[in-house]
């Protein structure tokens, strides 16, 4: 156990890469305004252009798109487990750092070590998490290619990119939150990529809705420090982050509304066999 421990906490901390890690705006690579602006703009022309060339052309066959599918949910979710371990060992054994810090980085804080590194990292893979976009058009899936994935996807980059540029307090609980949510959430998918649709996409769903109302209440939180004598680096991109929350907050509960509302629906949370015994 505590080799399995001190092991982790190497890869993931104390690695002179890791440890050393320094962001800088211009410097590290998509660390400007123009590359987020550049890549957020090509995603959403891409989504827009690849969606009306595909309708013409022939479908790609599933036994190609599986196995990609596949893959692309298992890195996702195993690298979203790694963000979530890496941030956590990050906090905990560093003997300077206490459980405020994690939503309150003091107002001279430099965008230095393991945190800024996993933030970055975190900042990237939303980039990768485009491929699901693709994956969805290029399966000819247009019921899912909704507002609320395709806003999720464009925004989440942007909001990222702030936490890096403002050194925002509140993103190492923000990371490790979605990246457990994601963890689960690309577990699923792997598992329906696979072909085996599991009873518990509900609790996904819930488990979504959870992490956003707490980012919403923790945004809220730090209202009154945005206000009065801020000492923590950053707040001022709570509006965003509250923005955000809130936002997806709507749209995931019309999405529960409309994928849960019914008998046929609930049998996603309990499935057939499971009521049949009981
Ligand atoms: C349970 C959910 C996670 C997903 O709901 P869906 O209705 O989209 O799910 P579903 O049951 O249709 O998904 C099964 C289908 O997804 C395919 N699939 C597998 N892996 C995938 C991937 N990485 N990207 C896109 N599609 C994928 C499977 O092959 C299967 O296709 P087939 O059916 O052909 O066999 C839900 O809670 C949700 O998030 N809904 C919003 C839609 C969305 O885009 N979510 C992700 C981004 S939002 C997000 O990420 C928020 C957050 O941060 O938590």
């Amino acid at each position: 156990m505590a080799l399995a421990y001190s092991t982790l906490t190497y890869w993931l901390v104390n690695h002179p890469y890791i440890a050393n890690f320094t962001w800088t705006e211009g410097e590290t690579f998509g660390s400007t305004v123009f590359f987020v602006a550049i890549v957020v703009s090509l995603y959403l022309s891409a989504t827009f252009l690849l969606r009306h060339a595909v309708v013409s052309l022939p479908s790609l066959g599933s036994k190609i798109l599986k196995p990609i599918t596949s893959v692309h949910s298992f890195i996702l979710c195993l690298l979203s487990l790694i963000m979530a371990v890496g941030c956590i060992l990050s906090v905990t054994s560093d003997p300077t750092m206490h459980l405020f810090h994690t939503i309150c980085f003091p107002l001279d804080v430099k965008p230095k070590g393991p945190l800024f590194f996993w933030g970055q990292v975190f900042y990237l893979s939303k980039i990768l998490e485009f491929g699901d976009t693709l994956l969805i058009i290029l399966g000819k899936s247009f019921q899912r290619l909704s507002f609320l994935h395709v806003y999720h996807h464009a925004t989440v980059v942007i909001l990222c990119f702030t936490w890096l540029r403002t050194r925002q307090s509140m993103f190492p609980v923000a990371l490790v939150t979605n990246s457990l949510v994601h963890v689960v959430m690309y577990g699923y998918y792997f598992l329906c990529a696979v072909g085996r649709r599991p009873g518990w996409k509900r609790f996904v769903t819930e488990f979504q809705i959870v992490q956003f109302v707490f980012g919403f209440v923790l945004s809220g939180w730090m209202f009154p420090e945005h206000y009065f004598g801020s000492g923590c680096s950053g707040v001022w991109t709570i509006y965003f982050m509250g923005a955000f929350n809130g936002s997806l907050l709507v749209l995931f509960f019309n999405f529960r509304s409309k994928n849960y509302a019914n008998k046929k629906q609930l049998d996603n949370y309990f499935p057939k066999e499971t009521i049949k015994l009981a």
